[in-house]
């Protein structure tokens, strides 16, 4: 498989407060390709730095250190206009809220505007009409159903779908889908995950799937990288990772994932964790929560290591050093 997107040593800083402020290395050296029609899942719990990831690849935020490369050409070093006119052509996102990306005052035809401006200025607007009746339609919408309507007229899957309709309008070659399925329910979130795979397969469209719900990416990913506090701990090719978990942080996920045998219980709340201190740890991250910690892991930090051919994992137990 061709590469479209290589993400290289790729750090985020955020200083916190002015005085006596603090650092989160919110993303931390975290490396990963993403192949042309590729499916892949960047999946960890709440604060791991997975929607920052996507926010460096879209460009909304730079990166402390680090490159972006797409097709081979360094995000730092296109211009805005470059950025406006041609790369956010190639990558476009869909993200949680569906509600919030909708103006409440428009009808949702309006959401289309910025589209039509930035890529197809010349359109007449018969064309313009078909097409967005044509993208409509292929995420299973009835145009004469949801065209000059208000958000609120339309339930949480109908926005997600005409948000998705208008990222795939312009056939980006990456689709950036932070949570875009988490606030649908169950029976729209497996249509709408549906839909994300049929697009690949029809237009090679590859997808980077952002979520906390590891069945999700499971169901949908070629590929799954597990994040833990801004740092890489397992990631490559899903059957693998979540058939041969290696990292104890992968292995308490998956055990973790309800299952019809498993019933709910109480098991104690979990206390506040020190965010400092974990950004201020010398060795793994994970160290203070693990089951397995050695001396090594307090000491050094452990690198990403081929175990088997397309899986990583960092984690001193299996050879990362
Ligand atoms: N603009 C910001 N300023 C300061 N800290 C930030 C900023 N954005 C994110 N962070 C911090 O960076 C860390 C990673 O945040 P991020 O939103 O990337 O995580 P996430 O895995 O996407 O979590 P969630 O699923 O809850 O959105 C968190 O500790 C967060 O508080």
């Amino acid at each position: 498989m061709s590469e479209l997107l290589r993400v290289e040593h790729l750090t985020k800083i955020f200083r916190s407060g002015l005085v006596g402020g603090f650092e989160i290395r919110a993303v931390d050296d975290v490396s990963f390709t993403v192949g042309k029609g590729e499916i892949v899942s960047l999946v960890g719990e709440s604060g791991s730095g997975k929607t920052t990831v996507g926010k460096l690849i879209l460009r909304l935020i730079k990166p402390t250190s680090g490159r972006i490369l797409f097709e081979g050409r360094d995000l730092l070093e296109m211009s805005k206009r470059e950025l406006r006119q041609n790369y956010y052509r190639q990558v476009q996102a869909v993200f949680q809220d569906p509600f919030a990306s909708f103006n409440p005052l428009h009808e949702i035809d309006r959401a289309f505007d910025l589209v039509f401006r930035s890529f197809f200025p010349d359109v007449s607007r018969d064309e313009r009409e078909e097409m967005i009746d044509d993208a409509l339609r292929q995420v299973g919408l009835n145009p004469a159903e949801v065209r000059g309507k208000y958000p609120h007229q339309l339930s949480g899957g109908q926005l997600q779908r005409i948000l998705i309709a208008r990222a795939l309008l312009v056939r980006p070659k990456l689709l950036i889908a932070d949570e875009a399925v988490s606030m649908l329910d169950a029976s729209t979130r497996i249509d709408v995950l549906n839909l994300l795979g049929d697009f690949r397969d029809r237009y090679g469209t590859s997808v980077l799937f952002v979520t906390h719900d590891l069945a999700l990416g499971y169901y949908i990913s070629d590929s799954t990288i597990i994040m833990y506090r801004g740092t890489i701990v397992e990631m490559g090719d899903t059957e693998k990772v979540f058939h041969n978990p290696l990292h104890p942080y992968t292995k308490m996920l998956l055990e973790s994932v309800p299952d019809l045998n498993v019933k709910w219980e109480f098991r104690g709340i979990e206390p506040e964790k020190e965010e400092r201190g974990i950004y201020e740890i010398a060795g793994c991250r994970y160290a203070p929560r693990c089951p397995r910690a050695m001396e090594a892991c307090w000491k050094s930090r452990p690198g990403l290591h081929e175990v088997e051919k397309n899986h990583w994992v960092a984690c001193h137990l299996h050879g990362g050093g």
